[in-house]
C-alpha cells in the first residue's frame, strides 16, 4: 500500500497552488479590494485586516503578512482568561522547571486515542523542545490523540507555526484563509496567530506535531540537484476564501500563548473572511508526491537529501527544524550497506512513523510511535536489520522499499523532554536491547565472518 485509501481532498475543500506565492482569493465576486490594501470602504461593507508572520521591517525576500477582507474584525471579542480547564501537556519554554534533558535512546510505543470524548486542543501534548516562544527561538514537538471535533471554538498559535503530520484519522481543518482536508500520508502548515477548528470526520485520530518560534518552514535549496526535485512548489495546496456569517453566542477563541491556553468569548464565527490575499497562509502537502533524489552507484547519502521544508536558524545552512521524508524509492547502491549508517549526529533527530516500516528498524518501532536520537546519542540499524543486510550481501539486487513513510524532525537545538512524555506506559524500556544483539563480526583474515543463520527480513525491500 502506498498510501492509506480514502484520499478524496478537493470534495470538502478548494485549493490553489504553489509555495510562498502572493496569493489571493474571493468567496464573493468583486469582495477583494484590488486597487488598495485598506480602502476607507471595502466592498460589501468588509473590514480590512492585516495578519504579519514576520517583522513589518524583515527583508521583502522573507517577508510575510497576508490582507483579509471579513465580516468584522477578529478583534471583537471580550477579554482573554486563563482557559478553564487549563492543559498541562503543553510546554513553550523548556527549561529544567519544564523538562529535563537525556542522552540516551528514547523510543515510544503508539498511543492509545482516548475514549473519554477529546478534542484536537486537549487531545495535543508536548514531548520534547528546545528554546522558548518568548524569545522567538525554539521548536516544541508535540503528538495529538484525538476522537472528536472541535464545536464552538476555534485555536489559535500565537506562539509558532505548526506542522502537523497526521498518521492516523483525517483532519477537516477550517481556517481564517479557508478549508483544507488533510489525510494521513500529508502533511499541513497552519502559521502563528490563523484561527483554525479541526473536525475529525473519522473520529479516532492521532499524529505528530512539529512547532517552530521564531521562523517559517521554507523550501530547501537545490544547489547541485538542479531547479527540480524533492518537494515541487506546485504540490503544495493553499486554501480558497470561504465564510460563513452565524450568530453564534459563546463562541470561544483559544489562544495558546507562552505555552499557556486562554479563552476569549464572542458571538460570531471567525471564519467569516469573504476575501483575502498575501503570502502568509495555510498550507497543506501529499509526501507521496515528493520526487526522491539519491545514490546512484555507492554509499548511503544523508539524509538532508530528503528534505521537505526547513526552518532555518540564523546560521547558514542549519536548521532549527528540518522536516524529512523516508518515502518509498529503489535502492541500487552497489557493494554498500543500504540502510542507515551507524552514526552519531551533533543535530538532534525525532522520528515517526505514517504506514509501513522504516528501513533501519525491522520491528519494534511502529506506526503511530516515535523515537528520539539527541546530540551525538550513538544509534542506526537494528541487529536483525544489519543481520539482514549482510547475510544477503552477495546478492543486492537494486529493490525498491515500498508501503511505507517514515520522517524526522531534525534540530540543531538540543530538545529536553517532558515529564509525562519520559515517563509514559509507552516509553520502550527495552529499546536498547534492538542494538545489544550486534556482535563481532570481526576476522584477523580479512575476510567478514556473515552469520547465514538470519532469514533476510523483508524490512527493506519488497
Ligand atoms: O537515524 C535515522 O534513522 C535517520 C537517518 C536515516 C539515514 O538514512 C541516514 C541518517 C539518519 O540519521
Ligand atoms: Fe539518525
Amino acid at each position: 500500500m502506498e498510501k492509506p485509501a480514502g484520499d478524496d481532498s478537493g470534495l470538502w475543500a478548494e485549493y490553489q497552488s504553489g509555495f510562498g506565492n502572493h496569493f489571493s482569493s474571493e468567496a464573493l465576486p468583486g469582495a477583494l479590494p484590488t486597487e488598495q490594501n485598506n480602502p476607507l470602504l471595502c466592498p460589501y461593507g468588509l473590514y480590512a485586516e492585516q495578519i504579519s508572520g514576520t517583522a513589518f521591517t524583515a527583508p521583502r525576500k522573507q517577508n510575510q503578512r497576508s490582507w483579509l477582507y471579513r465580516i468584522k474584525p477578529s478583534v471583537t471579542h471580550e477579554p482573554f482568561h486563563p482557559r478553564v480547564p487549563g492543559h498541562k501537556h503543553l510546554v513553550s519554554e523548556f527549561n529544567q522547571l519544564t523538562s529535563s534533558a537525556t542522552p540516551t535512546q528514547l523510543r515510544w510505543k503508539p498511543a492509545d486515542v482516548p475514549d473519554a470524548p477529546t478534542d484536537f486542543i486537549d487531545g495535543l501534548y508536548t514531548i520534547c523542545g528546545a528554546g522558548s516562544s518568548f524569545l522567538r527561538h525554539g521548536y516544541a514537538i508535540h503528538m495529538y490523540a484525538a476522537n472528536k471535533s472541535m464545536e464552538g471554538c476555534a485555536f489559535c498559535n500565537a506562539d509558532g507555526d505548526f506542522l502537523i503530520v497526521p498518521q492516523k484519522g483525517r483532519l477537516l481543518i477550517t481556517t481564517e484563509c479557508g478549508k483544507l482536508q488533510v489525510s494521513p500520508g500529508e502533511m499541513v502548515v497552519l502559521p502563528q496567530g490563523f484561527r483554525f477548528a479541526i473536525n475529525l470526520p473519522d473520529g479516532p485520530s492521532r499524529g505528530y506535531v512539529a512547532e517552530v518560534f521564531g521562523t517559517h518552514f521554507q523550501l530547501p535549496e537545490l544547489g547541485p540537484i538542479g531547479a527540480n526535485g524533492l518537494a515541487s512548489p506546485r504540490d503544495f495546496l493553499a486554501p480558497t476564501a470561504w465564510f460563513e456569517e452565524s450568530f453564534h453566542p459563546g463562541y470561544t477563541i483559544v489562544q495558546k500563548f507562552g505555552g499557556q491556553l486562554f479563552a476569549a468569548k464572542q458571538n460570531f464565527s471567525p471564519f467569516n473572511v469573504v476575501a483575502w490575499h498575501g503570502n502568509y497562509v495555510p498550507y497543506k502537502y501529499d509526501l507521496i508526491k515528493f520526487c526522491p533524489y539519491n545514490t546512484v552507484l555507492v554509499d548511503h547519502g544523508d539524509p538532508s537529501i530528503n528534505t521537505v521544508l526547513t526552518a532555518p536558524s540564523d546560521k547558514l545552512g542549519v536548521a532549527l527544524l528540518d522536516f524529512v521524508i523516508f518515502p518509498p524509492r529503489w535502492l541500487v547502491a552497489e557493494h554498500t550497506f543500504r540502510p542507515p549508517y551507524y552514526h552519531r549526529n551533533c543535530m538532534s533527530e525525532f522520528m515517526g512513523l505514517i504506514y509501513g516500516t522504516y528501513e533501519a528498524k525491522a520491528d519494534g518501532f511502529l506506526p503511530g510511535g516515535a523515537s528520539l536520537h539527541s546530540c551525538m546519542t550513538p544509534h542506526g540499524p537494528d541487529t536483525k536489520t544489519y543481520e539482514a543486510t549482510i547475510a544477503r550481501a552477495e546478492d543486492a539486487e537494486p529493490c525498491r522499499i515500498s508501503g511505507t513513510m517514515a520522517f524526522m524532525f531534525e534540530s540543531s537545538l538540543v530538545p529536553r523532554i517532558c515529564p509525562w512524555a519520559l515517563e509514559s506506559p509507552n516509553v520502550d524500556a527495552d529499546y536498547y536491547q534492538c542494538w545489544i544483539g550486534l556482535k563481532s563480526h570481526f576476522s584477523c583474515n580479512g575476510r567478514p565472518e556473515v552469520n547465514g543463520s538470519f532469514t533476510p527480513s523483508s524490512a527493506s525491500c519488497d
